[in-house]
């Protein structure tokens, strides 16, 4: 069944005891051929070895190719009773971010190595800096070679610290830790009698018990379509989900001529009929009306569309060395199962994956490098962030002189800026303002106490006859905002309003106080890169209440119906809050009251 598979991507150098570690699960789950075995042994003793050479069996299995692009990943496969396995193995020097980024990108998990000895170096911060990126929910670093730490407790935690401190900036749902010794089977399959401190399961146990249901997007119902099967009496749109569900009955909307229907069927392989279709089964779905669809077109749910649009921001990794992206030019864009051209717009920045630092200045992406572009397609995309669908929010571009596939692309959003519309200067220049205006913004839970600091620092400022004003998520529903909820699209929506609104009056010379949730960190990015763009200053304050803390504050009894599952979506409790990788100030209760708090802000601003 494919709910028992679990996609693991690892990375790192031979020395970490990736390989090891690798043969060492192959083999004590019992998936190694005895044949395989047998001659490990034969080299390993040739090779004066006393016992055999596990890294022997991964390497020597590493000569596989994707198709199309020369990368260097290898598959494996393995199985226990519970759960299927396959493992893309990619080096993990730091020439090969590329490899990575292709052999994870499907990844269930991510499998992080730490020597013991060496600590948290640069390579395994890159490794879950790209985790991060391509979005693999799952997190597990192996702290490995305990054996020569003399199976020290205090180092594990010490290595521990040191990685949820690097974490923290970035956006990993599910961090987890184990102690391991690769070479001897150390807590690989069965837990080590050396370590009765840990009181976690063996590494295999975890990867039996990750729970990977809830990662999926159920709610998104996305059905590229693949081809059309035609004949006499029948007429059906085959496809692999990439989201949500479909069932009989469902109305369904086709983009993007935006026809509804309804469905009459559901099929999945061999013909069988389905009460209910799901990512990533490949299924065929036959519909009430006669439309004209055709490849490349996406059946989704009516009141839950994907975003279609010709211009798109992205995150790109550059996968070849034999050119380099460049502004201006032009490639072919696949993107599910549509294909069209796409021009490169503009490098926003090169991001460096060790510091997480944005080169605004850069002007190409070389092979391995990561950067943010937009770009324009000939035809419009139906897609959804990355963030939301891993499937409909990525692409990849293809060159087409040469055939080859030159990046892998993320979609971060629908393009912010419009293109016909004239921009009219200013009569009145910043500089001939009474006062210079700035935006705070304030991102936290609900109930972590956003609005009641937003208050004191507006009074303070106020008195101190500096302009301000607040800007409350509660308050703009009611008015400029009305009409959102709570989903993915419609807070990113909320965020982009009033950060516009917070640009205009930090132009006109006010502080504008922004309180709002705003979960997603892409939103927030955004409006700090508007305000970037206008040369506008921008702080990102993270009201750092832990979620336990708002929940008994709770003061409207959200989080009380939220987990009595009366409201769904609730941030905090199921719909994610991505913490600021970067703060410009953290807020916690531990600083004192509200008042407090806002002091402490005030005379970070002063500052
Ligand atoms: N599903 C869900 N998730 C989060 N919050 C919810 C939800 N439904 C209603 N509310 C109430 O709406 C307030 C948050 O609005 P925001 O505009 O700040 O949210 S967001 O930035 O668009 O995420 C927030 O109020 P505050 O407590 O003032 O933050 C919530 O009480
Ligand atoms: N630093 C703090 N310490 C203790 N309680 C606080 C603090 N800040 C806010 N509160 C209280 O927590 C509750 C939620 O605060 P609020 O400002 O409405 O949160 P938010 O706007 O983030 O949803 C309120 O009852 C408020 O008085």
């Amino acid at each position: 069944m494919s709910t028992q598979l679990l996609r693991l991507a690892t990375a790192g150098s031979v020395d970490d005891g990736k390989s090891t570690l690798i043969g060492r699960l192959l083999h004590d789950s019992k998936a190694v051929f005895t044949d395989q075995l047998a001659a490990v042994a034969r080299t390993s003793a040739e090779r004066g070895a006393d016992q055999p050479d596990l890294a022997l069996l991964t390497d020597g299995l590493r000569a596989e190719r994707e198709q199309g692009i020369t990368i260097d990943v290898a598959y494996r496969y393995f199985a226990t009773p519970k759960r299927k396995f396959i493992i893309a193995d990619t080096p993990g020097h730091v020439q090969h971010t590329r490899n990575m980024v292709t052999g994870a990108s499907t990844a269930d998990l991510a499998l992080v190595l730490v020597d013991a000895r060496n600590g948290v170096l640069e390579q395994s911060k890159r490794h879950a800096s790209i985790a991060s990126l391509l979005g693999i929910p799952h997190l597990v670093v192996c702290v490995n070679k305990m054996d020569l730490v003399g199976f020290s407790e205090e180092r594990f935690a010490e290595i521990r610290e040191d990685f949820r401190r690097f974490a923290m900036k970035l956006d990993i749902h599910d961090l987890s830790f184990v102690p391991i010794s690769a070479l001897h089977g150390d807590n690989i399959v069965h837990r080590s009698t050396e370590m009765p401190w840990y009181e976690g399961t063996s590494l295999l146990h975890q990867l039996e018990e990750v729970h990977t249901a809830s990662d999926r997007n159920l709610i998104d119902a996305r059905l590229p379509v693949q081809y059309v099967i035609r004949d006499a009496d029948f007429r059906g749109y085959a496809g692999t989900m990439a989201g949500g569900t479909l069932r009989p009955g469902d109305e369904v909307a086709v983009l993007p001529s935006g026809f509804t229907s309804t469905v009459r069927s559901v099929r999945g392989p061999g013909n069988v009929a389905l009460d209910e279709a799901f990512a990533p089964q490949a299924v065929t779905v036959q519909l009430d009306d006669d439309i004209d669809i055709s490849r490349g077109d996406l059946i989704c749910r009516p009141g839950n569309r994907p975003h279609v649009a010709s211009d798109v921001d992205a995150m790109v990794c550059w996968l070849t060395e034999q050119s380099e992206l460049t502004p201006g030019s032009r490639y072919a864009v696949q993107h599910t199962t549509r294909s069209t051209r796409a021009t490169v717009g503009q490098l926003d920045y090169r991001l460096d994956i060790d510091s997480l630092h944005r080169d605004k200045t850069a002007e190409g992406l070389a092979l391995n490098e990561i950067g943010r572009i937009r770009m324009r397609t000939q035809h419009p995309l139906l897609f959804d962030p990355y963030r939301r669908n891993r499937d409909t929010g990525s692409f990849i571009l293809v060159d087409e002189a040469t055939d080859n596939t030159v990046a892998a692309g993320m979609i971060t959003g629908p393009a912010v800026t419009g293109s016909d519309v004239v921009w009219h200067s200013p009569a009145v220049t910043r500089e001939q303002r009474a006062t210079t205006g700035m935006t705070v913004w304030l991102t936290g839970l609900s109930g972590s106490g956003k609005s009641a600091v937003a208050a004191e620092l507006e009074r303070r400022l106020v008195a101190s006859g500096r302009p301000a004003y607040v800007l409350d998520g509660d308050n703009l529903r009611h008015g400029l905002n009305a009409g959102l909820g709570f989903t993915a699209a419609d807070r990113a929506e909320n965020v982009r309003r009033a950060g516009e609104v917070a640009r205009l009056f930090a132009d006109a010379g006010v502080v504008a106080v922004v309180s709002l949730i705003s979960p997603y960190r892409e939103d927030r990015d955004r409006v700090r890169a508007a305000h970037d763009a206008d040369g506008l200053p921008f702080v990102e304050i993270f009201v750092d209440t832990p979620v336990e803390t708002c929940a008994e504050r709770d003061p409207k009894g959200m989080y009380a119906k939220a987990r009595a599952g009366e409201i769904t979506g609730f941030t905090g409790i199921d719909d994610p809050y991505e913490a600021p990788r970067t703060p410009d100030l953290v807020l916690r209760p531990e600083d004192g009251d509200a008042a407090t708090q806002a002091a402490i802000l005030l005379e970070y601003l002063e500052r």
